[in-house]
């Protein structure tokens, strides 16, 4: 998930976009030079998973050394060869397709707006996540982790019934669509395995124990944002205000895994302040590092700023999922990532404080911020999108 670019109180020196590039990280709005640095990387590397099962330890070790390398040097990488049949993702692209294609009315029967969790349809230019903008020229629609829906197997997954405070489902869905939720629990139930396969993978590379970032995953915050993007008028494609599908961004997630159709949008911001672009790939997956594993990783694997222009006159539909860690999870830097007289860059802190801490200034305009608005923000609670 991404968040807004609220924060205008930036240098005047830095409004030059052909000096500096704006992005949104963290909690607040922020810059970056652009200049020319030796190790900025120019391309996203791809990480082969055809032997992410294989019997062998040290070729388990091989991939995650090479993912290893990605996440420290660029923060994305392709998977291929990944496990999801060819054919849910063609079913999944059908769906969407289908889903955005929909009368508004229908879709604006499960409107973000009525859902308290924030959950649900968000029609064209409703979103901005760079106020310089005009607007993210896109449809989403958002549904996530919800231990009553009996899709998601809460019991089967941990051992327990579901929480006894949850009162109904946190996701809404549009009534005369039913196929919609059947079709994205069929792609949900392919990309959470292979997520959590990833996690393994993260701890191999980490050198600890395989199953060492388990204990973080038992049912964890998840999101699934199907997103359109239509082609914008290209009135002028230099410009990084005008026509922008998603604003510059990086995720408040854990580990986001996104499957793009074939039409190029996605751009990687580079450590020199250039966008390097990460063009669908057959058969692939682009995988990301989110605030939550930057954290983790005390910064070893950035959450590397990202954004989406459809200047191709086509249009365009992608599929991110995104993993957090468990609600009620602490994290704080893992000790094989604090190098001996490091600082240690961030607080240990209750994953759903700062979820929450996210998701609420990112969407301000939503009935459930604008409820909470005269709370302080130490205050807030992930419970607050339960209601
Ligand atoms: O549409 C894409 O390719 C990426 C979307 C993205 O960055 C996001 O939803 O956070
Ligand atoms: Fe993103």
């Amino acid at each position: 998930m991404a968040e807004v670019l609220d924060n205008h109180n930036l240098p005047d020196a830095t409004k030059d976009p052909s000096k500096f590039v704006y992005f949104h990280s963290g909690s607040k709005a922020s810059y970056r030079p652009i200049t020319s640095t030796q190790t900025a990387f120019t391309s996203i590397p791809t990480i082969d998973l055809t032997n992410i099962d294989s019997p062998s330890l040290e070729v388990r070790q091989a991939i995650a050394k090479e993912m290893y390398t990605a996440c420290h040097d660029v923060g994305f990488f392709y998977v291929a060869n990944h496990g999801i049949p060819q054919s849910v993702i063609d079913d999944a692209f059908k769906l969407l397709k289908r889903f955005f294609a929909l009368e508004r009315d229908i879709k604006m029967d499960a409107h973000v707006q009525k859902n308290p969790a924030i959950r649900g349809y968000e029609p064209m230019g409703e979103t901005k996540l760079d106020p310089r903008t005009r607007g993210d020229v896109k449809e989403a629609f958002t549904m996530g982790d919800c231990p009553l829906e009996p899709e998601q197997d809460y019991v089967g997954k941990t051992g327990q019934p579901p929480p006894t405070h949850l009162k109904r489902p946190q996701n809404i869905w549009p009534s005369e669509a039913p196929w919609w939720r059947e079709g994205l629990y069929q792609y949900y139930n392919h990309v959470v395995p292979l997520a959590m396969k990833l996690v393994k993978l993260f701890a191999l590379g980490l050198g600890l124990p395989e199953d060492d970032l388990d204990q973080y995953f038992k049912f964890p915050i998840t999101g699934m944002r199907p997103l359109y993007y239509p082609p914008t008028p290209v009135d002028n494609v230099n410009s990084d205000v005008t026509n922008v599908g998603l604003g510059a961004h990086s995720d408040f997630d854990w580990l986001t895994l996104v499957l793009q159709d074939s039409v190029p949008a996605l751009e990687v911001l580079n450590q020199s302040g250039q966008w390097v672009p990460a063009p669908p790939t057959p058969g692939t997956l682009v995988c990301n590092v989110g605030q939550f594993l930057e954290r983790q990783t005390n910064g070893l694997f950035p959450a590397t700023v990202h954004r989406v222009r459809n200047l191709t006159g086509l249009e365009r539909y992608s599929l991110p999922f995104f993993l957090t860690m468990d609600v009620d999870a602490e994290i704080d830097v893992l000790e094989c990532c604090q190098r001996e007289g490091e600082e240690k860059l961030y607080e240990k802190v209750k994953v759903a404080d700062l979820y929450i801490r996210r998701i609420l200034p990112a969407r301000a305009k939503h009935p459930t911020a604008i409820k909470y608005k005269d709370v302080p923000e130490d205050q807030w609670t992930y419970d607050m999108l339960l209601q």
